[in-house]
């Protein structure tokens, strides 16, 4: 069989989909039943496309100076650690196999036959013999429960060793429609996972997004039959219109971010200040009187203005070009209890955070009774179990059975029931409008931001999210485009940031854009 080289990039590109299996299965299949290629071919192009990503990670393989350990599982992607042994092997690797069970598929078993060299038992392949490299095509997409103690602990003292872990697909243990690890055994990190076509949900949510290393992902042909996969989640990325056109201040939109009392206000002029580096013309902070001194002395550029009561917001919202709002930084439970009926009831774009969310942790169903399709809702994972209590402990009860339900599944099923887009924030923020269109916003494995664990962060985001509103973004674009603005600032600024550095980096992220 020839096979070509095929194309491999890494997992980010903003708007590539992110698969589930069974829009990976659905894509397979349609190539399959398309009588253009048969599953062995696709298994072919699989194992020569991550034999050479391995190779081109660790090329020194090639001279035979250290041995590759490849483990291979019962089902296909233990067949595809079996090509991968083939093409290893043929450029000059010293390449052992141990399978954990004979191949159960035909494909497996068919690719297997092609490796004529030693297959070895899985229990005498642990540490103890020097190996440079460890492939593990032990489960991918298949893995339907926990592994075993003894597949998992092997897993664990072969990392513990120091060699590097290589996945197909997935790192075993790993389940591929959430990332989180099925059942209580730990898992190591892998160096690399290469997948095949299009990244899956296990690779950037929950664990899956450290746990999975570097990803490459390899084209094998399937490219025809992508629509087989109908609608997917995204990964967020700037929208094109992000760069400012031309316009007075009027067009590029008023927000108002309603602030709290004395002494509480930096949270709310914190996402003020983000509004307006998103690119809002002007941005006003509306505050309780007493905060008027303390706000009129940290403010320039942004303006105020007093709102004590919902009377009074009421009456500043007969103001049309006030078109987007944010209520939740610094606010006070109370005062939220008071203003966010009211901003609901104007219709306008608005976000919804902290106090705005934890207010209504008593009664959600009174909060989404008022809610309507262009407010977004910006819950980390606490306030996201208050409002919805059952997806909270969907999330945080652990699962020996895949496919685990995910953030993704939960942010899907929360947003249905708020009749709102929700952002649920995280390493791996995910977002979903009421309808289910899906957007993921990963700072993991290669594109890490950690530093975005810090104090106000939320705050800011809430405010870049509320400029872009401002600017006329759909609630879906702005939620996403925010999310991954405020990463890449993050990423810009590196170590040391705190969240008043993540507006002053926005500008270097925009001369990016524009270069
Ligand atoms: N889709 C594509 O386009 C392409 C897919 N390709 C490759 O195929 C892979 C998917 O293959 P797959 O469906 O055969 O599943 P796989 O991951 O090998 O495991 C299933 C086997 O494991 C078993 N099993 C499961 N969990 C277990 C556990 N905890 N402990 C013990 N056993 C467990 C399970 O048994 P069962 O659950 O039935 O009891 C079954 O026997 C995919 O990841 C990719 O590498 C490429 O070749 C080409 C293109
Ligand atoms: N380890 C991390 N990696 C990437 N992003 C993170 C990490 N931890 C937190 N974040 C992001 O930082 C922000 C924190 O928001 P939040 O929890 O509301 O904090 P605060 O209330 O202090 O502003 C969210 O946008 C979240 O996605
Ligand atoms: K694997």
């Amino acid at each position: 069989m020839s096979i070509k080289p095929k194309r491999c990039a890494g997992i980010l590109g903003a708007g590539r989909e992110i698969l589930t299996t069974r829009q990976m299965r659905a894509v397979e299949q349609a190539a399959m039943d398309s009588g253009s290629v048969t599953g062995l071919q696709l298994m072919e192009r699989a194992g020569a496309t991550a034999a050479e990503q391995l190779l081109i990670r660790w090329p020194a393989l090639a001279t035979g100076a250290g041995a590759v350990l490849i483990l291979c599982g019962p089902g296909n992607n233990g067949g595809d650690g079996y090509v991968v042994a083939r093409h290893l092997a043929r450029k000059g690797c010293q390449v052992r196999v141990a399978a954990m069970a004979p191949p159960a598929t035909r494909d497996a078993r068919a690719a297997a036959a092609e490796w004529t060299g030693p297959v070895s038992d899985l229990a005498p392949a642990g540490p103890g013999q020097p190996i440079a490299l460890c492939v593990d095509a032990l489960f991918g997409t298949g893995l339907s429960r926990a592994l075993a103690p003894e597949i998992a602990g092997l897993l664990r003292a072969i990392g513990a060793s120091g060699c590097p872990i290589a996945a197909l697909d997935m790192l075993s243990g790993l389940c591929a429609d959430s990332g989180r690890v099925l059942g209580d055994q730990p898992l190591p990190e892998a160096a690399l996972t290469v997948t095949f076509h299009r990244p899956k949900l296990g690779h950037v949510l929950g664990d899956g997004g450290t746990l999975s290393g570097r990803v490459e992902t390899c084209d094998i042909g399937l490219e025809p039959w992508q629509t087989a996969a109908g609608d997917s989640a995204l990964l967020a990325g700037p929208a094109p219109a992000l760069l400012k056109r031309a316009g007075h201040k009027y067009s590029h939109g008023h927000a108002l971010i309603l602030g709290g009392g004395p002494g509480k206000g930096g949270a709310a002029r914190l996402a003020a200040r983000a509004a307006l580096r998103a690119g809002a013309g002007l941005v006003t902070l509306a505050v309780p009187a007493e905060a008027m001194p303390e706000n009129a002395a940290r403010l320039d550029a942004i303006m105020l203005s007093t709102i004590d009561e919902a009377a009074s917001l009421a009456w500043l919202l007969r103001d049309s070009r006030l078109n987007a709002l944010c209520l939740g930084p610094g606010l006070g439970l109370a005062r939220a209890r008071a203003l966010v009926p009211e901003a609901l009831r104007a219709g306008r774009p608005l976000v919804l955070d902290a106090d705005a969310l934890s207010a209504f942790a008593d009664g959600p169903d009174v909060l989404f009774a008022q809610m309507h399709r262009a407010a977004i809702l910006t819950p980390h994972e606490g306030e996201f179990a208050r409002l919805f209590p059952d997806l909270g402990r969907m999330l945080r009860d652990g699962r020996d059975k895949g496919p685990a339900p995910s953030r993704l599944d939960a942010v899907r099923m929360a947003a249905a029931r708020a009749g709102a887009t929700v952002l649920l924030k995280g390493p791996d923020t995910v977002i979903s409008t009421a309808e289910g269109q899906a957007r993921i916003a990963a700072a993991t494995g290669a594109q890490a931001a950690p530093w975005l664990a810090t104090a106000g962060s939320g705050d800011v985001l809430s405010g870049l999210i509320t400029g872009l509103l401002a600017r006329g973004f759909a609630p879906l674009d702005a939620a996403a485009t925010g999310a991954w603005l405020h990463a890449e600032a993050a990423r810009r600024f590196g170590p040391g940031l705190i969240a008043e550095d993540l507006a002053e980096t926005l500008p270097q992220v925009f001369r990016s854009l524009a270069d």
